[in-house]
């Protein structure tokens, strides 16, 4: 049989995912009603049904679909969901995209100080215990080191060395001179934990950050949903059913007619830079008031006359601009691909 030339193909990028992703309550034992009340809305789902924030499992699914990474293993956190049921979300996602092998590590439950419970962080989980679909693998039994915010900044403050360590730290989070998407002056990921989060921005490792402001600018539109779910792409059914309520409640939320891909557009930041420009600065996180959660960058477009809270810190990179198209083209194309990615480790 001919061996395929990989010659040309790049090194798959080692990576770990942090995250929280809201995936599978399985409903078919809960009562409907209750889910009317909860979701508003006028269809029962009868066997799986998503959380509203499905752009996290999106991303995953999608990592594990690519030949440019190579995923070591995730990490959980609380946000859309408490970390508990990240963890057991997160093996879910493993089990689906068929690498069970890969270990899932459980990470912080709790924020460094304060725990400012969202909205609709947590609801699901804590209605609905009981009826949740259970993966076969168990987490591991590493606590997880690596990571983004609260795991992350927890990394840090156990070892001053660690964010020289770090190859690279891609982070969705924050809203750049923009609105947040919690408060007006807050993005969810950071107003979670914004203490960690000013922890890690200043901690000098090399961060990639991109905020809402870049994210909400792609969208994939009710006519690209369709598309999807007339494709053969390996997990475009699933994904279209994890997105009903994510776009349905996108309509309520935001006027828009399809969802906001914020975490496959962090994907995409990791794996293709070239279709972002960015622009490097100082970031700090406000920690109390109202404006808690708020993340602002000095530009370094004004010798300051004295030092201030932004000074003497090391600049992270921050995503200033996007190629809405290409990055749109590069979600489609990974959702829609046939192709299993190929585990090519050995041949290097
Ligand atoms: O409006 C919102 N409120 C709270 N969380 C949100 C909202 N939209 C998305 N996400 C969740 O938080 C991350 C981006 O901020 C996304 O990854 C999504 O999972």
């Amino acid at each position: 049989m001919e061996v395929p030339d990989i010659s040309f193909a790049k090194k798959p990028e080692k990576i770990i995912i942090d995250t929280d992703p809201a995936l599978l309550l399985d409903l078919r034992f809960s009562m409907p009603a209750l889910q009317l009340a909860i979701f508003n809305v006028s269809e029962i789902y009868v066997g799986l049904l998503f959380d509203i924030y499905a752009d996290d499992s999106m991303a995953i699914l999608m990592a594990f679909q690519s030949p440019d990474v190579e995923i070591l293993g995730l990490t959980t956190i609380f946000g859309n969901v408490t970390t508990d049921d990240a963890t057991r979300n997160a093996l879910l996602l493993c089990e689906i995209a068929g690498r069970p092998d890969v270990p899932v590590a459980e990470g912080s439950s709790e924020p460094l100080k304060v725990k400012r419970v969202g909205k609709t962080t947590y609801f699901c989980s804590d209605v609905l215990m009981g009826s949740l679909s259970s993966p076969k693998s168990e987490k591991s039994d590493l606590s997880s080191e690596v990571l983004c915010i609260t795991n992350l900044a927890l990394a840090v403050k156990r070892d001053s060395s660690f964010a020289s360590k770090v190859k690279r730290v891609v982070i969705l989070g924050g809203a750049f001179f923009a609105l947040g998407n919690v408060t007006p002056a807050a993005e969810a990921n950071i107003y979670g934990d914004p203490e960690a989060a000013d922890i890690v921005f200043t901690s000098g490792a090399n961060i990639d950050v991109v905020g809402i402001n870049i994210t909400t600018q792609v969208q994939l539109t009710d006519t690209h949903l369709d598309e999807l779910r007339r494709s053969e792409g390996k997990h475009a059914q699933l994904i279209c059913d994890m997105c009903k309520f994510y776009r349905d409640w996108h309509v309520k939320s935001d006027g828009v007619y399809g969802i906001f891909l914020h975490d496959p557009v962090s994907f995409a930041l990791l794996v293709r830079p070239d279709l972002f420009t960015f622009k490097k600065g100082v970031v700090r996180v406000e920690t109390q008031g109202i404006c808690v959660g708020h993340t602002l960058m000095d530009q370094g477009l004004k010798t300051w006359n004295s030092s201030n809270p932004w000074s003497d810190y090391s600049p992270v990179s921050v995503a200033w601009t996007v190629n809405v198209e290409q990055v749109l083209c590069f979600v489609k194309e990974n959702l829609m691909s046939l192709i299993v990615s190929v585990f090519i480790e050995q041949q290097y």
